[in-house]
């Protein structure tokens, strides 16, 4: 159960300690065995964490039609909710009862619909790129993991680009409706070319570089406004880098292609639009909030805008009177980027293996707000992150007195270059190890930092650099608890903090040191430690105490100042000892102090 113990408590519930409450008590689940298993899967580079579901189903709802391939996928693992057009309180109300969600744009997943799952929901899955729609921050507090579909949709989207910007050109959505309405109007619409016109791509990512390379197949002369693309991707096909001011002053056409945030908010306004080219026309296939719409339709009546093609909008479905929709010089579309069969199909598939996985306790390949940790980096980390959660785990039993913990300080000693290292996991499996033994909270690695912080608990990491060949991430890890009593005053070190380290042997976690003491006991089951007068015989006298009521000693180890002097025993037990062997214990003349921690 060790390997489950640290598995489960990735992205899942609080597991580990013999009090804490079992997967049942987390999911609705009844999930029987965890292991962890970092083999490949599929083409995705992620670790495996193995549940076994025993006699039920996790609920996925799907609040937004979904590929009919994904809801296969869903329904082979768990009960599969559609419910569309949910009102937000209905919403609320059925997520109580669901442990994964999965919308597209049309569903708001605000902090209302975290606090009315009562932390049942574990996943929230969107099916395409933006989440815009998700309360990011929210999910991160509940410790619910997000993840979305990030590629499926590409090309639709690019393609919805172009296919707007030239039925713009081309009054193609105007023309058509004269038509039908009984009119032959060939000058009214007479349209603009796009070769050798000037086109800025702003947002240089998954959509926009693919808008780029078809508008370049047009002969547009194409270049791009994004602060973080990779200058030499753009170069790699003909594309150049420009600032925010040159890109809009130079274009004849602007297409946005980047995500709605703080920073993109309106980013297109009064003042924007009046630095752009006369005439300037505009694509918009991102969200709409990148655009102060209001400025839009004064740009356009003031003929700064000649035309404007919008698939997305700030608010959806805009109001039937809105002046943007209505204008004349608008092409407009229902948020339809994404929506072509193929790429329908492809991101339900994306989606429904990305929330399986999730709920199987996978680290998501696709997680937008936990750390992605490469499945072959994960496979060497195990034993290390079992490790770090267990020395959080002892060290926050040794506390004592109402201080309260504030302060740690953890140090990873290797040989690796600190750029090999990545400490995010063992960091928030530290966490874990230390709030969960004092508090009702379950911590994971979507909510490690955000509950550290919210509890006022400051984790700060040193790294020391060992010689020698770095075949191991890690020789040691040491936790150290500043400003605190301790139930075990040997705990302390001779800096005056609790400190206990640990180390990897052959695959399992050890505690190796225990303050100033040198121990070393494999980290299963449950620990004694006790100081003693060093004599011969102590051994002898706890094992015949715990061997009295069956109690299986896994492991034993003294450590010592100097021979006759204190020495501190470490004790691993399979089993929980009993009150009254407890008290024997104590109460054995040379025993100076003892302490029972469960791991
Ligand atoms: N209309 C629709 O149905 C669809 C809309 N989208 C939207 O298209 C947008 C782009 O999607 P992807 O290309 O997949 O995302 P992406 O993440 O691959 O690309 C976004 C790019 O925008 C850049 N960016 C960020 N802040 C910027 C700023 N202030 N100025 C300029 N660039 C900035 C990023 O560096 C990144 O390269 C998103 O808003 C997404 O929600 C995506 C798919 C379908
Ligand atoms: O993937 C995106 O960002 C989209 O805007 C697509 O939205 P949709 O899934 O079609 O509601």
């Amino acid at each position: 159960m060790a390997a489950a113990s640290a598995s489960s408590s990735l992205l899942t519930s609080k597991s580990s300690s013999p009090t804490a409450l079992s997967w049942k008590n987390q999911l609705p689940l009844s999930f029987a065995t965890v292991s962890l298993d970092c083999g490949r899967r599929n083409h995705r580079n992620s670790h495996r964490l193995v549940v076994f579901a025993m006699d039920a189903k996790p609920t996925v709802l799907v609040a937004e039609k979904l590929g009919q391939a994904g809801l296969d996928l869903l329904k082979d693992f768990a009960n599969v909710d559609c419910a569309y057009n949910l009102s937000p309180e209905e919403l609320c109300t059925k997520i109580s009862l669901c442990d994964a969600l999965i919308v597209r744009s049309g569903t708001k997943v605000s902090r209302e619909v975290f606090e009315s799952s009562a932390g049942r929901l574990k996943v929230v899955g969107r099916a395409g790129v933006g989440i815009d729609n998700v309360d990011l921050a929210a999910a991160t507090e509940h410790g619910c993991l997000v993840v979305n579909a990030p590629t499926a949709n590409t090309v639709a989207a690019a393609e919805h680009g172009i296919a707007l910007l030239t039925a713009m050109a081309r009054n193609i959505a105007q023309a058509d409706a004269s038509v039908k309405a009984g009119k032959w109007q060939r000058n009214k619409y007479v349209g603009v070319s796009l070769v050798g016109k000037t086109l800025a791509v702003m947002g240089f990512g998954k959509v926009g570089s693919e808008v780029a390379r078809r508008a370049k197949g047009l002969g547009m002369h194409v270049i791009s406004h994004d602060p973080y693309a990779p200058a030499d991707r753009a170069r790699a096909i003909g594309v150049e880098l420009v600032s925010f001011e040159e890109a809009i002053a130079k274009a004849d056409f602007i297409s946005l292609h980047m995500p709605l945030t703080a920073a993109t908010n309106k980013i297109l306004n009064d003042e924007t639009f009046a630095k752009m080219k006369k005439g300037v026309r505009i694509v918009n296939v991102a969200r709409g909030g990148v655009i102060d719409e209001e400025a839009l339709v004064k740009a356009l009546d003031a003929g700064i805008v000649a035309q404007a093609a919008l698939d997305v909008f700030t608010e959806e479905p805009p109001a039937k009177d809105s002046k943007l929709v209505q204008h004349e010089n608008v092409t407009v579309t229902p948020h339809l980027g994404a929506s072509t069969m193929e790429a329908q199909e492809g991101v339900a598939i994306e989606i429904a293996e990305a929330v399986v996985g999730a709920l199987k306790g996978e680290l998501a390949a696709t997680a937008v707000n936990a750390p992605m940790v490469p499945a072959e980096v994960l496979t060497e980390l195990k034993p290390y992150v079992e490790l770090a959660e267990k020395l959080g785990r002892l060290a926050v039993q040794l506390v004592a007195g109402g201080s309260g913990v504030k302060s740690v300080k953890v140090t990873y000693a290797s040989a690796r270059a600190p750029d090999d290292l990545d400490t995010r996991l063992l960091r928030a499996m530290i966490t874990k190890g230390l709030i969960e033994p004092i508090s009702s909270v379950f911590v994971n690695l979507v909510n490690a930092d955000f509950t550290a912080k919210q509890r006022g608990l400051r984790i700060t990491e040193e790294r020391i650099l060992l010689d020698g060949s770095p075949e191991s991430p890690l020789e040691y890890v040491q936790v150290q608890i500043a400003n605190v009593e301790s139930k075990f005053a040997s705990a302390i070190s001779d800096s005056g903090e609790i400190k206990v380290e640990g180390k990897v042997k052959d695959g399992i976690p050890h505690l190796t040191k225990v303050g100033s003491f040198e121990v070393d006991v494999s980290l299963e089951g449950s620990l004694i430690l006790c100081r003693q007068v060093d004599q011969p015989g102590m051994i002898g006298k706890v094992g015949s105490i715990l061997g009295e009521e069956n109690v299986n000693v896994s492991f034993m180890s003294v450590g010592r100042v100097a021979p006759r002097k204190h020495a501190v025993m470490a004790i691993g037990v399979d089993d929980q000892p009993s009150k009254q062997s407890l008290k024997r214990i104590g109460e054995i003349p040379a025993v100076e102090e003892f302490v029972y921690l469960k791991l």
